[in-house]
């Protein structure tokens, strides 16, 4: 049966189109309270979410939650300590949307600096207030940045026209990064001091909770504007309040304690309020939508964790190597056929072996990957109820295979077993398979569909190949063909550009006699 992802948002069809395609049910409907959604739907594996709240109570109505992702920037609407420790995991998309919100920020200092709302407003009210709207303008002036991530270093370099000066505060920031962008790193205080504009960019945390005090408000330069594109959390409103009544500060606003139609109190201290737009592009929504959506099959299908924030890969772990033991496994199974394995074997080589724990759910992902879809992390469990052995075995390592995985499939035939083994690495950040049986030295990229056949080495085998895949009108766009003289033995791999049926392999495997012969997509 299917997994089921829920999306109870807003969210270009792009997510519900992947997710489909990858095999998955896809329920979207926006706007509909979680609580019904969930009375509906207690069966959603998957969710994707903006800034709909993922509180406790709510994430106790999905009893089979396994993946959330925001499909967005901010996750501090979910909490994520529950989520983990209802082994939930929780993503977001860093990246998806931040052009939208350096633009707008970037259209909230002009349209404070140059008076848009109050022109706008009161000149359909039939007033000419000209000569009071004289503003001021943002070239050449000193920008602050409060948070240096996606956002803020996207706002300097939309800014870079403007040949401001820019200002930096980020307590991790790199020195290159300053660097890259001509930007000074300062204090909190030295920013809003030295600033003509500030634009708020860092995340609401317990550190940043009303970081945006009554002394940083009062130290701020007569006439500057400050934007708030980030999270209400971070300002201190009252201390705006207070500041505004002696002083002339802008302030421009796009975020509330909750998403939703009523009375604002920031209102009244704002000069420009937005209902939440930073996000709100086409662009911004579809990046979000197709990234949320890739995750989510990654992670249920594959056991892939990509930008997890609540179960972060360890340092020295990069998530193609989740990939490439998902993709190892995979060739092995495929190999394997439909029958099920014995036992598998795994061996994690260099500083892998340290992380077992994330790479093993993806290994048995692959290894059970008859379908498009698989449960990764309900593979352990299937296995176990299939009677299959797992060994997760000691290595060597003066073999010097670096960092690779190998994946034995033990197979049984009539009591006879026999070892399938795909060993793989990862190059310039590539999945690489590097032996398939006792073929060593492949160095094969592992993506899109490869077709690979093991046989008798004798001249004219490769001919009968590529021939009956061209009166197939398929093309070949790789193909790697080692011997075994010793054995007399080939393995051909053919990556095709498109997949190649059954039939098709069948006939060529008929013409060659291989031993093995067996496609994968990956
Ligand atoms: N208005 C809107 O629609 C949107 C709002 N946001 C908000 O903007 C925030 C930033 O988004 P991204 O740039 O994509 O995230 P990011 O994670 O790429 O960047 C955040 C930056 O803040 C820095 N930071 C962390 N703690 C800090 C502190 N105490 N003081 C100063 N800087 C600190 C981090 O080092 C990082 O460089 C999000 O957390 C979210 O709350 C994001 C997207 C849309
Ligand atoms: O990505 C973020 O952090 C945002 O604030 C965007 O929120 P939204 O997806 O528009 O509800």
């Amino acid at each position: 049966m299917s997994q089921k992802v829920l999306i109870p948002t807003k969210l270009s069809t792009a997510a519900k189109d992947i997710l489909e395609g990858n095999g998955f049910t896809v329920v979207q409907e926006a706007g509909v309270d979680l609580v019904e959604l969930a009375k509906a739907h207690p069966d959603t594996e998957g969710m994707i979410v903006r800034s709909e709240k993922l509180t406790p109570e709510v994430i106790d109505l999905f009893p089979n939650l396994k993946a959330v992702v925001r499909a967005g920037a901010g996750y501090n609407t979910i909490d994520i300590q529950y989520a983990r420790s209802k082994d939930i995991t929780v993503m977001n998309t860093p990246g998806a949307n931040s052009n939208a919100v350096a633009e707008e920020a970037v259209g909230m200092m002009i349209s404070c600096a140059r008076f848009f709302i109050e022109g706008d407003r009161s000149t359909r009210a039939g007033e000419w207030k000209k000569a009071q709207l004289q503003g001021f303008e943002l070239t050449g002036k000193t920008v602050g940045i409060a948070g240096f991530g996606n956002i803020g270093q996207l706002l300097a370099k939309r800014l870079s026209g403007f040949e401001v000066d820019i200002l930096v505060y980020d307590p991790f920031v790199s020195e290159d990064k300053l660097a890259e962008f001509g930007a000074k790193n300062v204090s909190l205080e030295e920013l809003f001091a030295g600033s003509d504009f500030i634009s708020l960019h860092m995340p609401a945390t317990k550190e940043t909770a009303n970081v945006i005090s009554t002394d940083l408000l009062t130290s701020m330069k007569d006439g500057a504007v400050l934007v708030n594109c980030a999270r209400y959390e971070i300002l201190d409103e009252a201390a705006l309040r207070e500041v505004k009544k002696t002083k002339t500060i802008y302030y421009a606003n796009d975020v509330y304690p909750k998403d939703a139609a009523g009375d604002k109190t920031i209102a009244d201290v704002s000069d420009i309020m937005l209902p939440h737009l930073g996000a709100s592009s086409i662009e911004a929504n579809t990046n979000a939508a197709v990234m949320a959506a890739n995750q989510v099959s990654n992670y249920l299908g594959k056991g892939i964790s990509v930008f997890a924030v609540n179960k972060v890969l360890p340092d020295g772990l990069s998530p193609e190597y989740q990939e490439l033991a998902y993709s190892v496994a995979k060739v092995a199974k495929a190999w394997m056929g439909d029958s099920q394995p014995y036992e598998i074997n795994i061996s994690l080589y260099g500083e892998l072996k340290q992380f077992d724990k994330f790479l093993v759910p993806a290994i048995v992902a692959g290894a059970s990957a008859n379908d498009k879809v698989v449960n990764a992390e309900k593979a352990s469990e299937i296995l176990e109820s299939h009677g299959i052995k797992l060994d997760v075995r000691e290595v060597d390592d003066s073999k010097n295979y670096g960092e690779s995985i190998t994946v034995d499939l033990i197979k049984s035939t009539n009591g006879k077993l026999e070892r399938l083994s795909v060993r793989g690495t990862v190059a310039e950040g590539n999945i690489i398979i590097s032996r398939i049986d006792d073929f060593d030295k492949l160095y094969y990229a592992a993506d899109g569909f490869s077709t690979v056949f093991i046989y008798n080495d004798r001249p004219g085998v490769l001919a009968d190949i590529t021939q009956i895949l061209a009166s197939e009108s398929i093309n070949i766009e790789d193909l790697r063909s080692p011997h075994n003289t010793e054995k007399k033995r080939s393995i051909a791999i053919v990556k095709t550009n498109s997949e190649v049926s059954n039939e098709v392999i069948n006939k060529i495997n008929s013409k060659i006699d291989s031993e093995a012969a067996f496609q994968v997509s990956l």
